[in-house]
């Protein structure tokens, strides 16, 4: 039963293994690991440390081999413990922007009549105010990976997911939307893992930090970041001696954990 003294997140003794035989591929573990409800984990490693693979068992696409992955006592199932934001946007082409947040808030059983100002809200929340008419292809990637990140706000799930969302963008546009998800991070508390090969962006993003070693990915650094979350300008937060030392820090434990 789901108790409401475990932790959102717990991992106790687990070993993934992809395919059987002389083609068995371990890509994580052993890892143990408790999340507290409200905290910004980010998982940083290297290319093909497993990290994606921890969120995917995390989220329940994949059973782990061995050891436990319980979500606030229960076990994960997609969808309904967690929402995934991957690092294609995933949308419905042929819905607009508000079609593409409404199918979350039906599936969600939120009732028709408060669907357009929770719409709006979400929309809002993401910097993308009056624009559910537009259609998908008239918005820029950016501008879809909002959406993408709207519609997982808009499920009620315990958890949300991130996998390497802002990869596929331009420097800039992954900046901005690194500021407005750590506003929307600071201002909904919801319990989130994000995946990414990138210390800075753990740095600026994570209350949290957890840095895998190479194949099988183990966990390599433990670090809470005790960086303001709000009432600090991003500029401010990025300009910090303390921002510097921490991204040095863990982008030398990112390339000690690779190498080892
Ligand atoms: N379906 C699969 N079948 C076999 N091996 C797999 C499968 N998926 C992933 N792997 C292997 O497991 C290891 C971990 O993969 P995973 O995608 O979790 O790493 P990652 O750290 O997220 O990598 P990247 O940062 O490059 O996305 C890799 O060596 C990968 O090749």
């Amino acid at each position: 039963m789901p108790s409401s003294d475990e932790p959102a997140i717990r991992l106790r003794e687990v070993t993934h293994v992809y395919g059987a035989g002389a083609a068995a591929v371990t890509a994580v573990g052993p890892v143990s690991l408790d999340v507290p409800a409200g905290e910004f984990l980010v998982l940083v490693g290297a290319s093909g440390c497993g990290k994606s693979t921890l969120l995917r068992l995390i989220a329940g696409f994949e059973a782990a081999t061995a050891g436990a992955v319980r979500v606030a006592g229960a076990d994960p199932s997609p969808g309904v413990t967690s929402s995934v934001v991957f690092q294609q946007p995933r949308l419905f082409p042929w819905k607009s922007v508000g079609g593409n947040i409404d199918v979350a808030l039906k599936y969600a059983r939120v009732p028709r009549q408060d669907r357009a100002a929770r719409r709006e809200e979400l929309l809002a929340r993401v910097g993308l105010d009056g624009m559910a008419d537009r259609q998908i292809w008239e918005i820029s990637g950016g501008q879809q990976q909002r959406v993408a990140i709207a519609r997982a706000l808009a499920a009620p799930t315990p958890l949300l997911l991130l996998d390497e969302p802002f990869a596929a963008l331009d420097a800039l546009t992954r900046e901005r939307l690194q500021e407005d998800l750590r506003a929307v991070s600071a201002a909904t508390a919801r319990t989130s893992v994000f995946v990414t090969h990138s210390a800075e962006e753990a740095v600026f993003l994570g209350s949290r930090i957890v840095v895998l070693t190479h194949r099988p990915g183990r966990i390599a650094l433990d670090l809470t970041v005790d960086l303001p979350r709000s009432g600090v300008s991003a500029d401010e937060l990025r300009g910090s001696a303390e921002y510097a030392a921490l991204r040095t820090e863990v982008g030398r434990a990112v390339k000690l954990a690779a190498a080892a």
